[in-house]
């Protein structure tokens, strides 16, 4: 019987990444690499050190069923069990949305809104996998955070990651509707800052999203119904949810600025926007007065 071929790291990866090439994968390069140090519990950068490292035959089996996942096109992230986000791991699965740069780029905007304040009360709205809540109480470490989210299933991925980086104790986790009149009185507060990255994605634009993002992410985290109704909702609350001089902060859907605006036109002062990379609108912040 011939031998089967031992790969080493750097042969494997050069293959899968022209394979994923040709099959038009997105991102081909950080998807091989991504679900290959996922296999062998190697972060990305450890691939390179160790790249004559021989992959044994059990290792090559769980990769080629990685792989196989990939081209049917679930994200890198689900199959591996992770995404990162400013620069911390976080544990995702199909429970929450995959985080996006774009929302690394609102919470650091947010945190220069809250530059001053010692010991803040923040409450983010539509945790998901947590990683706004959690990267702010990592990164303040004298804040107290509530993360609320409408689903139970998200608040456990939430909770999971707020305890593998050691900040459970300073985030408390409340399961609400932020659509519902109930939703202030759960959450409790006055905050010194309310921050979300909620629905808004109108109804009317789902079908044009990529397949894998309709296929594999909640839709609920994802659609609002005509786009603005969470944004509204917050805005409605805002005088019972912060302090008088607390900061609201939202991200925006690329088209959102001009209808968020209009929303703090009037209990709010100092309205800042943001753009992107892209140069899309994506952050607004403003002062409750
Ligand atoms: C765009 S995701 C944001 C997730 C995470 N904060 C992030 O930035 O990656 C929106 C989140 O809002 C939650 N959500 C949807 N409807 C909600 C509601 N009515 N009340 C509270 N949370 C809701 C979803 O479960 C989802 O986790």
């Amino acid at each position: 019987m011939p031998e089967e071929k031992v790969w080493s790291v750097v042969e494997l990866l050069k293959t899968t990444m022209a394979f994923f090439v040709e099959k038009k994968i997105d991102e081909p390069r950080l998807s091989a690499e991504l679900l290959l140090g996922h296999v062998l519990g190697l972060q990305r950068l450890q691939l390179y050190l160790d790249h004559e490292r021989p992959v044994s035959p059990s290792e090559l089996v769980a990769f080629r069923a990685a792989c196989r996942e990939r081209l049917q096109g679930r994200p890198v992230q689900y199959i591996a069990g992770e995404a990162f986000f400013y620069g911390y791991r976080f544990f995702v699965d199909e429970r929450v949305l995959i985080p996006r740069p774009e929302t690394e780029l609102v919470l650091e905007h947010a945190m220069e809104r809250l530059a001053s304040a010692q010991s803040p009360s923040i409450l983010d709205i539509g945790t998901g996998s947590g990683c706004i809540a959690i990267t702010l109480a990592l990164r303040l470490p004298g804040a107290l955070v509530t993360a609320a989210d409408v689903s139970a299933d998200a608040l456990e991925v939430a909770r999971r990651n707020a305890e593998a980086h050691g900040v459970a104790e300073r985030i408390r986790f409340v399961e609400a509707d932020a659509l519902d009149s109930s939703f202030a009185e759960k959450v409790g507060g006055p905050f010194d800052m309310v921050i979300s990255n909620p629905p808004y994605i109108p109804e009317a634009e789902w079908a044009t999203l990529q397949e894998e993002v309709k296929h594999y992410e909640p839709k609920l985290a994802l659609v609002a119904p005509q786009g603005f109704e969470y944004y509204e909702s917050i805005v409605a609350a805002a005088p019972v949810l912060l302090c008088k001089g607390g900061v609201l902060c939202f991200e925006l859907h690329a088209d959102g600025a001009a209808g968020v605006r209009k929303l703090v036109a009037s209990g709010f002062s100092d309205i800042e926007v943001m753009q992107d990379y892209n140069k899309h609108d994506r952050a607004l912040s403003c002062i409750s007065e």
